[in-house]
């Protein structure tokens, strides 16, 4: 698929997802719901990766599950998310099971563990998705999944074990290997080095960007901002459901710095950096305060700040210019 072939020159090619006024409720008994992810918009393009960070809760697993069809029963899904002329949050079922979830988007999911199938090894499931996503036949199929499995750094040594029977950090490396077979147009990595050292995180990291660098899109959650600052082009901050800043990783991670309070607080509370924790806790998403969910921990918080600053030029903040060096 070739994008640029296709456009005219000055145009900007269409992006390979673009997702619009995404918010996902969920219905809880007794009326009360919750706001998991709200109004969140933002474009992948072919090559490019775009990382998704914020604290624990914020909504980054909600919108990625969004994107695949696999969210409970009780999610009320608003919004468009569009990728090759079809609407990933319109689409039905047999769509999503036939041409969408492996096919058009993989996922590397967060608990590998539940998506592993436990009474198959991996390496029958690894062949199984071989065959099915690549046609792959049972000549050459050893090679194969060896060579898959290669690419997640999990070891040929290793195949022949159940999932039960390997570290968390092994399930992410299998989950890892099974999400990369089918080379998907998009590729979502949902924490994928939860559980690996250093060394594997940075090698992971870097298997993953290959996906992007070969004209494929790559988008990465993660609570590690040295492996986001390793493999983003850019950043999306999410906080209480919302993304706060949408920046360029250069910028983010540069000399500009952060510009949102909650991103530059994120920052600082890394020990490599002023080791301080940004005060008090994120707020319960059924009982998010009338405008900046941010402002109880803010600074900067005003009394502007009880009315919800709109999210443009990258930044929903009332007190940063909306003007982006780069958006
Ligand atoms: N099935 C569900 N029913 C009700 N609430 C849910 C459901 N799934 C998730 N939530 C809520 O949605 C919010 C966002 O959850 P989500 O898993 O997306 O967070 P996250 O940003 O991925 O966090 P983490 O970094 O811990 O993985 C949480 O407050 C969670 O409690
Ligand atoms: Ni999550």
């Amino acid at each position: 698929m070739n994008h640029v072939g296709t456009t005219a020159p000055g145009q900007t090619p269409a992006p390979l997802l673009a997702v619009r006024n995404l918010s996902v409720l969920f219905r809880m008994r007794a009326g009360r719901d919750i706001p998991a992810v709200s109004d969140v918009s933002f474009d992948l393009a072919a090559g490019e990766c775009l990382v998704l960070v914020g604290e624990s809760g914020c909504g980054k697993s909600v919108l990625a599950s969004a994107l695949l069809g696999l969210l409970p029963g009780n999610a009320r899904t608003a919004g468009t998310a569009r990728m090759d002329g079809l609407d990933l949050l319109a689409a039905g079922e047999r769509t999503l099971a036939r041409t969408v979830r492996g096919r058009r988007v993989g996922l590397v999911p967060q608990s590998p563990a539940a998506h592993l199938t436990p009474v198959r090894t991996v390496r029958s499931q690894l062949a199984e998705t071989l065959r099915e996503l690549t046609g792959a036949r049972r000549a050459g199929m050893r090679e194969a999944t060896e060579r898959a499995a290669a690419r997640a750094v999990f070891p040929a040594d290793h195949l022949d074990r159940y999932p039960h029977q390997l570290s968390g950090g092994l399930a992410q490396r299998a989950a890892t290997a099974l999400a990369l077979v089918g080379d998907a147009p998009l590729l979502i990595a949902d924490e994928p080095t939860t559980g690996l050292d250093r060394d594997l995180v940075d090698r992971t990291v870097d298997e993953l960007r290959r996906h992007a660098d070969d004209g494929r899109g790559l988008l990465v959650i993660t609570h590690d901002l040295a492996a986001a600052g390793r493999i983003a082009d850019r950043v999306a901050v999410m906080y209480a459901g919302r993304v706060v800043e949408l920046a360029d990783s250069g910028d983010f991670f540069g000399t500009a710095g952060p510009r949102h309070p909650y991103a530059r607080g994120l920052l600082d509370a890394l020990p490599e950096r002023s080791f301080t924790p940004i005060p008090g806790l994120p707020p319960e998403l059924d009982a998010l305060p009338e405008g900046c969910a941010f402002a109880p921990r803010c600074g900067n918080a005003t009394a502007r700040c009880g009315t919800l600053p709109p999210f443009a030029g990258g930044i929903a903040c009332h007190h940063v210019p909306q003007a982006a060096p780069h958006a």
